[in-house]
């Protein structure tokens, strides 16, 4: 699937002439159109892809446009919560069975920016991310490019998670398919696929419309179920809006209920602690 030559919204817009080879390899692999005009003075397309001397960005055009988004594990929310964000006794933590000694290796076959991923391995966990977005798989990979170049110079713990975590661009309604009878299954299958009311909730920060508009509704990831099923050792857990019905209208073996969303966890056998 390529949503950006299906919606043509993109380009890459880069004012630095000090990256600019950058920015053009960039272009030519996506495919997309090289500009140097600054996204506030575009009204078109709606939005664009800033390489600046940070890295990656996806940023809506026009005046009145919310900021950029980027991925950045070295900084805000997704250090924050490495540091105070309770450890095991998170809701996605349990979810998957990270109690005890044992770490699962998680296969999240919905990726997306990756904060998810980034939680559970901080926690331990070794995690295989998947990504089908072009565009998304590319601002994941620039932050975790250039988290672990940070990392290696300032923080030694920070590289060990991000070593952690290994992305791939595929689309998992494929990927899942092959660890069916797989020797090195996967212990647990995460998913987490937008959800079509998710951009209409006032809950939906300014920034991700833009991601949300991008991405589209994943109307296709009812399928990802039996195949996450076929695929994990041990469980499926799916992240889901609180008041969501359930992936594939399958009754999970149980929840965990929080506020805004919940983690409806398949189970296939008992886990190792
Ligand atoms: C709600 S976001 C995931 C957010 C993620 N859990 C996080 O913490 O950032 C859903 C993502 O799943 C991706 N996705 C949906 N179906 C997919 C598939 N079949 N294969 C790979 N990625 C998929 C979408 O492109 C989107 O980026």
């Amino acid at each position: 699937m390529n949503l950006i030559l299906e919606n043509n919204a993109l380009a890459i817009i880069c004012n630095n002439p000090a990256i600019e080879d950058r920015a053009k390899a960039l272009a030519e692999q996506m495919q997309l159109p090289l500009l140097d005009t600054p996204a506030k003075y575009l009204s078109e397309p709606a939005q664009v892809l800033v390489v600046d001397e940070t890295g990656i960005a996806l940023q809506a055009t026009g005046r009145k446009a919310p900021g950029p988004i980027r991925v950045d594990f070295t900084a805000g929310g997704a250090n924050h919560r490495r540091k105070f964000g309770g450890g095991k006794g998170q809701m996605i933590a349990k979810a998957v069975g990270r109690k005890g000694k044992f770490a699962p290796h998680v296969l999240d076959a919905t990726a997306g920016l990756g904060g998810d991923a980034f939680v559970l391995a901080c926690l331990g966990c070794r995690m295989s991310l998947h990504e089908r977005s072009p565009v998304v798989h590319q601002l994941l990979a620039d932050g975790l490019e250039r988290g672990r170049a940070w990392a290696a110079l300032n923080d030694p713990e920070l590289a060990d998670i991000l070593a952690r975590m290994q992305l791939q661009q595929t689309d998992s309604l494929q990927h899942l398919a092959a660890f069916e009878d797989a020797e090195d299954k996967p212990d647990v299958v995460y998913l987490d696929p937008m959800f079509p009311e998710r951009s209409k909730s006032a809950s939906v920060k300014k920034e991700m419309v833009a991601f949300h508009s991008l991405v589209g509704k994943d109307p296709d990831a009812d399928g990802l179920l039996e195949l996450a099923l076929a695929a994990a050792k041990y469980r499926v857990v799916v992240k889901r809006p609180a008041k969501a019905p359930f992936l594939a209208d399958a009754q999970p073996s149980y929840q965990l209920q929080g506020k805004s969303s919940r983690f409806d966890i398949y189970t296939i056998k008992k886990m190792p602690e």
